[in-house]
């Protein structure tokens, strides 16, 4: 639901998926449906392509679409093989970094102090970070889902985070590409308890966008949308498709 002041934000993170050929009809399509709005929506959109199409998805889209990288390293450059820094994201013209996506947490082992340290990176850079937090099954099943979050929130904000620099993604894990959503009662229960932390913890933290991932869908984007503290949503398999996450970045008000 919207928090007053706060502009949502409709983000779509491609993870490792796409091609030039994808890349080209899947921003046309976004970027005739938005002309067709007349320029924008009451969510700014974004699109998060892997680092090989981040280019050409800025060179297709103006600025009403942002563009942003799945990642960055937290140092400034050096020998660091495969890795990107966030000034180079922020040169080619990316505006956000997403962080912490539970994906790099498992896969590469990624801790709450490493993704704090690339948070910091990324507002050096000026680049917006979008810090994901999120439990797993079992630690749900456990009843610490509150108490997971919150610990990966403190250990990852940066210092010198603020609303113009920072959103939060809620992603519980389990829901992550499975078609299972949390109760709207939970998906409130965790954004409140958010909004909380960041009130604690930034200055102006009632304005940071906490946005919801997980199985967003077209058809359960209002339901999601419309719930306190829900600023936007984080899209994975739906933002891989123009009509889909079109959809999606319409509920998002
Ligand atoms: O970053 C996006 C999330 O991991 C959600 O992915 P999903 O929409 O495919 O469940």
């Amino acid at each position: 639901m919207s928090t007053p002041n706060v502009r949502p934000l409709a983000a779509g993170n491609w993870k490792m998926n796409g091609s030039s050929e994808m890349t080209l009809s899947l921003l046309k399509g976004l970027t005739e449906r938005l002309k067709s709005a007349g320029g924008s929506l009451a969510a700014e959109i974004l699109v998060c392509p892997p680092f090989p199409y981040l280019a050409a998805a800025i060179a297709l889209v103006d600025k009403d679409i942002a563009v942003g990288g799945q990642d960055c390293h937290p140092k400034a450059s050096g020998a660091h093989t495969g890795d990107v820094a966030a000034a180079m994201l922020a040169d080619i013209g990316c505006r956000y970094v997403i962080l912490g996506h539970s994906e790099r947490r498992t896969d590469h082992g990624e801790s709450s102090a490493e993704v704090a340290a690339k948070a910091a990176a990324a507002l050096v850079a000026k680049l917006t970070a979008i810090i994901c937090v999120g439990e797993t099954e079992a630690e749900r099943d456990r009843g610490e889902a509150l108490k997971i979050v919150e610990k990966q929130i403190v250990e990852s904000l940066p210092p010198a985070g603020s609303a113009s620099n920072l959103v939060i993604a809620y992603e519980p894990v389990w829901a992550i590409g499975t078609g299972r959503t949390p109760t709207s009662d939970d998906v409130a229960a965790v954004h409140g308890h958010i909004r909380k932390l960041l009130r604690t913890n930034l200055a102006d933290g009632g304005q940071v966008r906490i946005l919801y991932g997980g199985s967003v869908k077209p058809a359960n984007a209002a339901e999601l949308m419309a719930i306190p503290d829900v600023n936007g949503a984080l899209v994975g398999g739906a933002s891989l498709k123009a009509e889909d996450f079109w959809a999606i970045a319409e509920a998002c008000r």
